[in-house]
């Protein structure tokens, strides 16, 4: 398959060897590179020559256009053709092979052999699951599982055509423990840019069984904050895509993020995978759509600033009680029993004559709409039985021997139209109104009327799920609609519901589902426990993983916010990767004067990294300190509620919306008993605070310090910093 070599070669030296490999294959790639090019010249200007195209033609432009998007991924290999190297000798051959890693597979134009291969191909994941631990080792492949020992792990940098680095993390024979980690953690400290970017050089094990996971499993996995989620979700889009192309297609593929702005941050991760055209959105966007715009969304900005306010923990709890009870199972349950009555009782208690000598019974409609239609979601149903009534109609018409048949037309109508009247509104906000009104508890009242002619009725977050429910026992799923896989993001703040309507646009529950319960924050409408979404897949259709190991943080900063969720025992603590950096420091400043400190140390901050965050409690609070850096001449960029791009540099975020990103330095204000009490949300919000941070994390207090931040560790720190 890939270059052989036999076990008695000499041994060189690793950077010679693979400087001159590097310049084989890139010459290789060029030389690929000549005579596409030249073909592509071609097709285009026999493209110009003729406008209108036969269907040999339409075939030969397909065919041109997968010619240019293989042209396009070439001349990406020509800057990082490869970041990886496994030499492998599969038990029953007698030569090693040499495989070289990249984010695509490249032939070798000379050999038609695979020189450079997709790190989604089965043999390329022995580069992920070998840890080293003995060198015997296997992978799965289309023929069965492929036995062998491994000679050789090597990770290797190649920059714009340059070979910058080579790491062996395994030699046969060699004792390589020590060394095992360090190309991650070279990795891992370098500063990051604007946007989340892909591992396809560092996944790890656990990661890798996660991305590979059989295509028909709903996935569910609890990862600690930074342990990767998110970025494994999107690697396992591109295997799926690559390992199922006949069953699996991108558009037919979704991912849910918490906003639009998340939606920004992650959307340049596929595309450097060679992945395209996969729908990413939000659950609320997503939901009105499929609903068209029949309602619309109240703005969730002020829900937000009032649930993280400051305010008691039991007087936020009672006021959400109706949007947990919307997002329960048992909803779910009493709005399709609802539906199952409303089935029962909506058609018409009468019989239907148009005119004098004619009676449709309703025996016949009921029969029409019980039995030869049940099939049929219930608003096709209505529509069937209201059509073959019609149908009933106008032959009745044309046999009768009525001699002024156009008055016995127009009276028939007029009968037909008022019958059509007689049956209930079908619409999801008509039924779900009525249903919100018969459920104790519940009630109507929460639905907004229009204020204006012409604008539409406004709903809740919480109302999408149920309404969406309804529309799908109207109408069913449209095929349009359908997914082939679904990532949901955050899922700890999606709920039950939530995850059972995207089921049923998800037939084949193929699903990745990803959060950390330490981090929901959102607990009025998410979930406390895994059990809530994996018992809505059967037995054998559902896989948990865990993740513990955080790669974003350093030890220093996952140690102290570990420390913060501690006494709060279900939640689960992070693992951190042996990358050491700064102390926490833990800063008590003056009430006169925190604007101006937190404005100097953000500067000074951002003076060492590209992206840095100033993290608020609650968005009064954001706006405070963004203003105080615009009066400073400092160029930051307030993140509210309402903001649909990440641009990276300095952020001011209220801790509630920068959940699922990340910054080199974080600083996070207020940080007293006021605005975090003992509570788990305070606790929650601080974790998540906290875990944003790859590099230096600083803390900054007024008058007395959170009691969520021990006290002995605060002193300690204190002095630290000076
Ligand atoms: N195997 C890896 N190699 C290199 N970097 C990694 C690896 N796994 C994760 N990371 C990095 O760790 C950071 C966190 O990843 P990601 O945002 O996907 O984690 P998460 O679990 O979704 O975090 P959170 O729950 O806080 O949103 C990113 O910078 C990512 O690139």
């Amino acid at each position: 398959m890939m270059e052989s070599k036999s076990f008695d070669s000499a041994p060189k030296d690793p950077l010679q060897e693979e400087r001159d490999h590097l310049e084989y294959v890139l010459a290789q790639i060029r030389k690929q590179l000549k005579r596409d090019g030249t073909r592509l010249l071609e097709t285009d200007e026999d493209e110009d020559a003729d406008e209108a195209l036969t269907a040999d033609e339409i075939a030969d432009a397909t065919v041109a256009e997968l010619a240019r998007e293989r042209f396009r991924k070439l001349r990406m290999a020509t800057r990082e053709p490869y970041f990886g190297r496994l030499d492998f000798l599969a038990d029953g051959d007698a030569r090693i092979d040499q495989m070289y890693i990249g984010k695509r597979g490249v032939d070798d134009p000379d050999t038609a052999e695979r020189m450079i291969l997709d790190w989604r191909a089965p043999a390329a994941s022995l580069f992920y699951s070998f840890t080293g631990q003995g060198d015997e080792a296997a992978y799965e492949s289309p023929e069965g599982p492929i036995h062998g020992q491994v000679y050789l792990k090597r990770n290797i940098v190649v920059r714009d055509g340059e070979l910058q680095r080579v790491v062996d993390s395994y030699v046969h024979g060699q004792d390589t423990s020590a060394t095992t980690d360090e190309f991650l953690l070279y990795r891992l400290a370098e500063n990051k840019d604007s946007r989340l970017r892909d591992i396809v050089s560092t996944i790890q094990a656990e990661q890798n069984d996660i991305i590979r996971a059989d295509k028909n499993l709903a996935v569910i996995i609890q990862g600690v904050a930074g342990s990767g989620k998110t970025t494994v979700a999107l690697h396992r889009l591109a295997y799926l895509l690559y390992q199922h192309q006949e069953r699996m297609s991108a558009d037919r593929m979704a991912i849910f993020a918490p906003n639009a702005m998340f939606v920004d941050y992650i959307s340049e991760v596929l595309p450097e995978l060679g992945v395209g055209g996969i729908q990413q959105t939000t659950f609320a966007d997503w939901a009105l759509r499929i609903l068209d715009y029949e309602v619309g969304l109240r703005d969730p900005s002020h829900r937000l600033r009032d649930w993280f306010g400051l305010k008691a923990a039991g007087a936020r709890r009672a006021e959400y009680r109706d949007v947990e009870a919307k997002g329960a199972l048992s909803c779910r349950d009493a709005l399709e029993a609802f539906l199952k009555e409303f089935e029962r009782t909506c058609i018409p208690e009468a019989d239907f004559s148009p005119f004098e000598g004619h009676t449709l019974p309703l025996t016949d409609i009921v029969a029409w709409f019980r039995d030869e239609y049940s099939h049929y979601p219930l608003y096709q149903r209505r529509s069937r039985v209201l059509a073959r009534v019609k149908r009933w109609m106008e032959i009745a018409l044309k046999e009768s021997s009525e001699l002024d048949k156009k008055a016995q037309k127009r009276a028939a109508t007029a009968k037909y139209r008022a019958y059509e009247n007689l049956w209930p509104d079908f619409t999801p906000l008509a039924l779900y109104r009525t249903f919100l009104d018969s459920q104790p508890g519940l009630g109507s009242a929460s639905i907004h009327a229009p204020k204006k002619r012409g604008a539409r009725y406004e709903v809740q977050a919480e109302d999408l799920a149920p309404m969406l429910y309804i529309h799908w026992r109207l109408q069913g799923v449209d095929p349009r609609d359908r997914f082939d896989h679904v990532v949901i993001d955050e899922a700890q703040d999606f709920s039950p519901f939530q995850i059972a309507v995207l089921r049923n646009y998800c037939p084949s529950g193929s699903m990745t589902i990803l959060g950390d319960l330490s981090q929901s924050i959102h607990t009025y409408q998410g979930i406390t426990d895994w059990d809530a979404f994996m018992s809505q897949f059967p037995e054998g259709h559902v896989g948990y993983y865990q993740l513990d190991v955080s790669y974003r943080s350093t030890f220093e900063i996952i140690e102290f916010a570990n420390e913060i969720i501690r006494p709060f025992r279900q939640f689960r603590e992070a693992k951190p990767v042996f990358r050491s950096g700064e102390e926490v420091v833990v800063e008590q400043v003056e009430w006169r004067t925190r604007l101006d400190q937190a404005v100097d140390k953000l500067s000074a901050l951002h003076r060492e990294a590209s992206t840095v965050a100033l993290l608020t409690r609650t968005e009064e609070d954001a706006h405070v300190y963004h203003h105080a850096c615009l009066e400073a001449g400092v160029d930051a960029h307030l993140i509210d509620a309402k903001q649909s791009e990440y641009h990276g540099g300095i952020s001011v975020v209220p801790i509630y919306l920068a959940k699922g990103l990340e910054f080199d330095s974080v600083l996070l204000v207020d940080v007293d008993e006021q605005h975090y009490d003992t509570s788990s949300l305070s606790a929650k919000l601080l974790y998540v605070g906290c875990t944003r941070a790859l590099h230096r994390l600083h803390v900054h207090y007024t008058d007395a310090l959170s009691p969520l931040i021990p006290r002995s560790d605060a002193d300690e720190r204190c002095g630290a910093s000076g």
